[in-house]
């Protein structure tokens, strides 16, 4: 899979070297590549924002820049084989909520791009324009505003970077994690077996891997009622 990213600030990206995406792209497991939209701006001040149409406050990021910046990607992902029709993620308050059946979805792609805005968005003509060639996703982490797409472009390049083959040492540790089965996962614990005055609850010291695995289905259940109800009701 290939992921690029674009950003005001690409610097932001760095944490993408690090850790488990950092060793999957050393592996040649994931192709993450980062560009500075300011790259794909040619005026003195190199500017990629200007103010509203229709008044309002704050700054809007210009069209152009984003259709240079995305042709290009697309040029070039196309003169390197990559076949498929690129998905175009972008992160914003008011896209659809991504989920870990996002995140699985998007893992079946042979090329992710993710558009980080800043300031008040991206002018909306970028996203009808870029439909030709892209298969274009609004995407909200959840009901909160950040300052800018990057949080979240880290956010889904883990999510889906660490589905892919090869990526996390043991993948059965992807089946048994919250939302994997539609419930939050059970609660975990390690040696000492007392902590504090805090005790492992004793049926995980019993060896009844039966009785283990029941005990451990009713705690989803359990917090998932109590945290996710939502879950429980689709
Ligand atoms: O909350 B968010 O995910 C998000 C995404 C993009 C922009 C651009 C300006 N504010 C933003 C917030």
């Amino acid at each position: 899979m290939r992921i690029d990213v674009v950003s005001i600030f690409p610097e932001y990206l760095a944490a993408l070297e690090l850790s488990l995406i950092g060793r999957a792209r050393q592996d040649g497991l994931l192709d993450v590549r980062v560009h500075d939209l300011r790259e794909f701006t040619f005026d003195r001040h190199r500017t990629v924002d200007d103010t509203p149409y229709g008044g309002g406050a704050g700054m809007v990021m210009k069209p152009e820049p984003w259709a240079l910046a995305l042709e290009s990607i697309a040029d070039d992902a196309a003169a390197s084989g990559v076949a498929d029709r690129p998905t175009l993620l972008v992160p914003t308050p008011s896209g659809e909520v991504f989920r870990q059946a996002t995140a699985a979805q998007l893992a079946e792609q042979q090329h992710l791009v993710i558009a980080c805005g800043r300031y008040e968005g991206i002018d909306e003509r970028v996203f009808d324009w870029a439909s030709e060639r892209f298969d274009v996703r609004l995407v909200s982490l959840g009901d909160y505003v950040l300052n800018g797409g990057e949080v979240a472009a880290l956010a889904m390049v883990e999510a889906v970077g660490r589905l892919l083959p090869g990526v996390v040492g043991n993948p059965h540790s992807l089946v048994e994690e919250s939302h994997s089965d539609g419930l939050l996962e059970y609660p975990v614990y390690t040696k000492p077996a007392q902590w504090r005055g805090h005790e492992v609850p004793p049926i995980l010291l019993s060896g009844d891997h039966g009785r283990i695995a029941s005990w451990r289905r009713e705690q989803q259940l359990e917090r998932t009622r109590a945290r996710r109800p939502d879950l429980l009701s689709d």
